[in-house]
């Protein structure tokens, strides 16, 4: 769950900082993060003490038959809220949480049978833990396969699950053997508070999950692979891990299934119901606990409601595929307008959290002095040294055997007409497209055999041209993300200072894209790197900003201890922000060396410049 102490509500910018979000002013501070935190801790206890005495209320006042529905609602409010992680944060396609549940419940059923001690305290986790393997069976397509691909897999899956069932009973049903309950549970009453205890320490552990890197990792998955992959995440883990954890969620539901219906069978478990629970969690919004709750409450009332005007079952799926469709047409569920509201009723005009500021220069690492710099610059192997590497695309030669060195401590620019190579050259070096041969070093090391992730963690990490940033994430959970580090609030704010004006609150659906591209800007070189590859940060940006980004690009390597790579059309930034420029052109380097002498090239002017020399 996004965290309590976290502003959803959009802000405008701040007085004084130009619309696209860079930061032309320091501002104070004002250490609002530790007093959010407290106040979060403050709203979780009270909620938990509201919802604890409305569940004592439910159980005590509601005639039975209700508890049993309520009961139900619950126990499908832990199935949605494992689809909430593997669809509604990760983004991936699953119907097949039923099959999940269904092996959650024939291993409590087996378990049951063999009186193994300890009931379904005992029982829960492990049929859980019985469903993980499957989960990862099924993750293993999904790390090639998307959308409509892996629907078809993960139904298929459901439908064998659902015929090895059928045509091999639940353990102990033959026997006529129930699932027994432990003391203390035998009344529905009674079983249903432990339903609402599990699915709180599901939402919980979901909730903690959430505030870590693999909760982050899910939620940059769903936007994009690519840019997850470079932020040195591994994506095959990020998937495998969210479906296995799915599964595990899934898997408990059945478990608690079976210790409501004391009997189960595999009509239970029809794959169909896979389906619903898929657009029950996408319409509800699932991937927030409430949103699990209110799906599971509206299963089971509209099924109370059809059944009482004696309409066909049949027309509550329908309700669910509008549900859902609006849903995805709006990109948000009805959890996250609900959160929408609250944060705009609570949150006072003025905010409190201020945008990120300059540090004060005591919170600012200090920069060392320019003679060790040039020292280091000297002494340590170059940031960056490609060679001889070439890009094809079948008939279409991209880059040609190129060569380029970034030396330590330097901003290097990479500049060509459209079509130069510029973009595949970037891709070929940070993994994403295969290079024809030729080698990639990252402070002297070889990084060119190794997947995307590795390289980024290795030192090499990029920006995109295209806007890649998480939406699903804050600011702070972003930087703390792509910077693969638990960030200081100092270090946050530094991070932040003098380039983009945002709050760490502020989510990152709220900001425009020319402040998301400097955003991830700032969270690729928080990480520090060996050398960070900038693909065009400028694009979006007024003169004035861009001159502005120019003066604060050069200062990174002194800052982070990084070097930079700049890809750019903006040939004002690049000499405001470059030592040192290549210059592609039909994928080969026609100059490179320091700005103003190779701009002055005649055949740089030619190719990228389309104009003759003057002199
Ligand atoms: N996936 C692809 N398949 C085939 N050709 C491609 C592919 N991607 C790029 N190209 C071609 O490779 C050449 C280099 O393209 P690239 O995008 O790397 O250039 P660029 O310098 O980054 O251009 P821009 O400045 O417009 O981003 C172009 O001729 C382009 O048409």
């Amino acid at each position: 769950m996004r965290p309590a102490d976290e502003s959803t509500a959009p802000r405008s910018a701040p007085a004084g900082a130009p619309e696209t979000g860079i930061a032309a002013e320091p501002r104070a501070a004002q250490g609002g993060i530790r007093a959010f935190a407290a106040r979060g801790v403050v709203r979780w206890a009270g909620g938990a003490v509201v919802l604890s005495v409305l569940a004592y209320g439910l159980a005590a006042g509601l005639p039975l038959y209700w508890v049993f529905l309520a009961m139900s609602a619950v126990i499908s409010g832990v199935l949605l809220q494992s689809l909430g992680v593997v669809a509604g944060q990760a983004g991936m396609v699953s119907l097949c949480q039923m099959a999940f549940a269904a092996i959650g419940a024939w291993t409590t059923s087996q378990l049951n049978v063999w009186g193994v001690p300890g009931g379904l305290y005992v029982w829960l986790p492990l049929a859980g833990l019985a469903a993980v393997p499957f989960g990862l069976l099924i993750g293993l397509p999904a790390l090639r396969l998307r959308g409509v691909h892996l629907a078809i897999i993960t139904l298929g899956f459901a439908a064998t699950i659902d015929i090895v069932m059928a045509a091999n009973s639940f353990p102990g049903v033959s026997q006529g053997i129930v699932v027994g309950r432990p003391a203390g549970l035998g009344s529905d009453r009674q079983y249903f508070l432990f339903c609402c205890g599990v699915f709180a320490l599901v939402a919980v552990a979901l909730a903690l999950v959430r505030r870590t890197r693999l909760g982050a990792s899910w939620r940059a998955l769903r936007e994009s692979e690519r840019a997850t992959a470079a932020a040195g995440t591994s994506v095959p883990g990020a998937k495998l891990s969210a479906f296995a954890v799915s599964a595990f969620i899934a898997g408990v539901s059945g478990a608690l299934l079976a210790g409501q219906l004391a009997m189960v069978v595999s009509r239970n478990f029809d794959p169909g119901q896979s389906l619903v629970a898929y657009a029950v969690a996408i319409m509800a919004g699932a991937h927030h606990a409430e949103g699990a709750l209110i799906g599971g409450a509206l299963g089971v009332v509209v099924a109370e409601l059809l059944r009482r005007f004696d309409v066909p079952q049949q027309w509550a799926n329908v309700v669910f595929a509008v549900g859902a469709m609006q849903a995805m047409t709006q990109g948000s569920g009805m959890s996250d307008g609900l959160r929408a509201v609250l944060h705009r009723r609570r949150r006072p005009r003025t905010a409190p959290d201020s945008p990120a500021a300059a540090p004060s220069p005591s919170a600012a690492p200090a920069p060392p002095p320019a003679e060790t710099r040039a020292e280091v610059a000297r002494d340590a192997p170059d940031a960056l040294r490609i060679t001889g590497v070439s890009v094809r695309y079948g008939q279409v030669v991209a880059v040609d055997d190129v060569t380029l060195t970034v030396p330590a401590g330097e901003v290097h620019g990479l500049v060509g007409p459209n079509g130069a190579g510029k973009s595949s050259l970037v891709d070929a070096i940070s993994g994403f497209v295969p290079a024809g041969g030729g080698t990639v070093e990252v402070g002297g090391v070889d990084v060119s055999g190794l997947a995307v992730h590795r390289r980024a963690r290795a030192g090499l990490r990029r920006t995109f041209q295209q806007d890649r940033v998480p939406v699903g994430l804050t600011v702070r959970e972003y930087l703390r993300f792509a910077s693969r580090r638990p960030l200081g609030d100092a270090e946050l704010a530094d991070g932040l200072a003098g380039l983009v004006a945002v709050a760490p609150g502020d989510p990152i659906a709220a900001l425009d894209v020319g402040t998301r591209r400097l955003l991830e800007v700032a969270g690729t070189l928080l990480a520090r790197p060996a050398v960070a590859v900038l693909d065009e940060p400028a694009a979006g940006l007024g003169h004035s900003e861009s001159e502005r980004l120019g003066a604060w690009l050069r200062q990174v390597p002194s800052r982070y201890g990084t070097s930079v790579l700049l890809i750019e059309h903006d040939l004002d930034l690049v000499r405001a922000a470059c030592s040192g420029v290549t210059v592609l052109d039909f994928g080969e380097v026609i100059a490179a060396g320091p700005p103003a002498e190779v701009f002055a090239e005649p055949r740089v002017q030619r190719a990228y410049l389309g104009e003759e020399p003057t002199t």
